[in-house]
């Protein structure tokens, strides 16, 4: 399907020889999207299997040609924690979708119904050393750069839990559907003892409004999917076996909208926290490195590991 993707350089040289490229260009140039600007090569895809920019097949990807809707499936068994490898699959694949022309969409969700994400794999943050653990940050935000920042039209298809991590890509999609039933989401950071970091917060705040997200933020509160709809954490339930299917509709009306107004209106309204991040990259690393390797903080994750395996 693709050959070669080039970055957002190419992209600009080619839009601008296009019809409504002096639009574009402005846009580009305006909002400077994505995590970096550099010209680069990424891995070839194929239209229904996997994405070969990893040795291995944690993030699958298919793509309709006639609709330009992507579906990205998380695939990290048992429960699709995001460990480094994750965050560099989803990050490339993420990138590697915006610059692809034809793509108008993306559809994140989970290979394994019931469990859309189990959040950061803490494994990852435990007895690791201090650069281990900036750079594992680093990936993060770099994935989250690529999402949030997306002209891509962008929606969780939630087909299963999503506490912490889950939420934070949920929360970085332009829209969520759930599954309904006994799932759960929520930024349960707190409960594990460490701090969601300010981009995080925010998102939430934007999404659910500063009262609720404060109260959820600081008791680190896991809901349902009926009270995450209540309180506008997700758009939408649907039965576990439909939410792809209503996903697929629901982008189909996104669609009806012109690319350029909706993706520069929504680029209007992220770019403030875009750039915060953009600039305070090393402070939040710094933050991260510190607070997680902390005795304490570590003590506490042990804790909730031999709690999770004792389940
Ligand atoms: C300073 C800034 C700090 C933080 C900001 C960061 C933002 C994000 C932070 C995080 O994401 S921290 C991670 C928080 N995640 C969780 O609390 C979720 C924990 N998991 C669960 O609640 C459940 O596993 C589940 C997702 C509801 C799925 O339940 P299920 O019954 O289907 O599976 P089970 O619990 O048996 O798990 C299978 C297997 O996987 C291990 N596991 C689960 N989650 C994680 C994880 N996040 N990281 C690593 N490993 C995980 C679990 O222990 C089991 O292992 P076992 O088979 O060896 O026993």
């Amino acid at each position: 399907m693709y050959s070669f993707i080039l970055g957002n350089e190419s992209i600009k040289m080619a839009l601008s020889v296009s019809a409504g490229g002096r639009v574009w260009r402005k846009f580009f140039k305006t909002f400077n999207f994505g995590p970096n600007s550099a010209l680069k090569r990424f891995p070839t895809c194929t239209a229904n299997g996997r994405l070969y920019s990893s040795s291995s097949d944690n993030v699958l990807v298919s793509k309709d040609e006639k609709s330009g809707i992507a579906t990205v499936r998380m695939n990290n068994p048992p429960v699709n924690s995001l460990n480094s490898a994750m965050l560099v699959s989803l990050r490339s694949c993420f990138e590697e979708l915006e610059n692809d022309k034809s793509c108008r969409a993306l559809i994140l969700t989970s290979q394994k119904p019931k469990v859309f994400c189990a959040g950061l794999d803490i494994l990852e943050i435990y007895r690791k050393s201090p650069d281990y653990v900036a750079q594992f940050w680093e990936k993060l935000q770099d994935m989250w750069l690529s999402l949030y920042g997306s002209r891509l039209v962008t929606m969780a298809a939630i087909n299963g839990h999503s506490p912490a991590g889950g939420c934070l890509l949920s929360l970085a999609c332009d829209y969520r559907i759930m599954a309904e039933g006994k799932f759960t989401i929520g930024l349960n950071e707190t409960q594990l003892d460490l701090v969601a970091p300010f981009w995080l917060r925010q998102t939430m705040v934007d999404v659910i409004g500063y009262r609720q997200a404060e109260m959820a933020l600081m008791i680190g509160a896991l809901y349902t999917s009926n009270k995450a709809l209540q309180l506008g954490l997700v758009d939408k339930l649907a039965p576990i076996e439909d939410v792809q299917t209503v996903a697929e509709e629901e982008v189909k009306n996104w669609l009806k909208i012109p690319d350029q107004a909706r993706a520069i209106t929504k680029m209007a309204s992220r770019k403030p926290l875009l750039d915060e991040l953009r600039k305070r990259k090393q402070e939040d690393i710094q933050t991260f490195r510190d607070e997680t390797t902390r005795e304490s903080v570590q003590i506490s994750i042990q804790q909730y590991l031999e709690k999770l395996k004792a389940k």
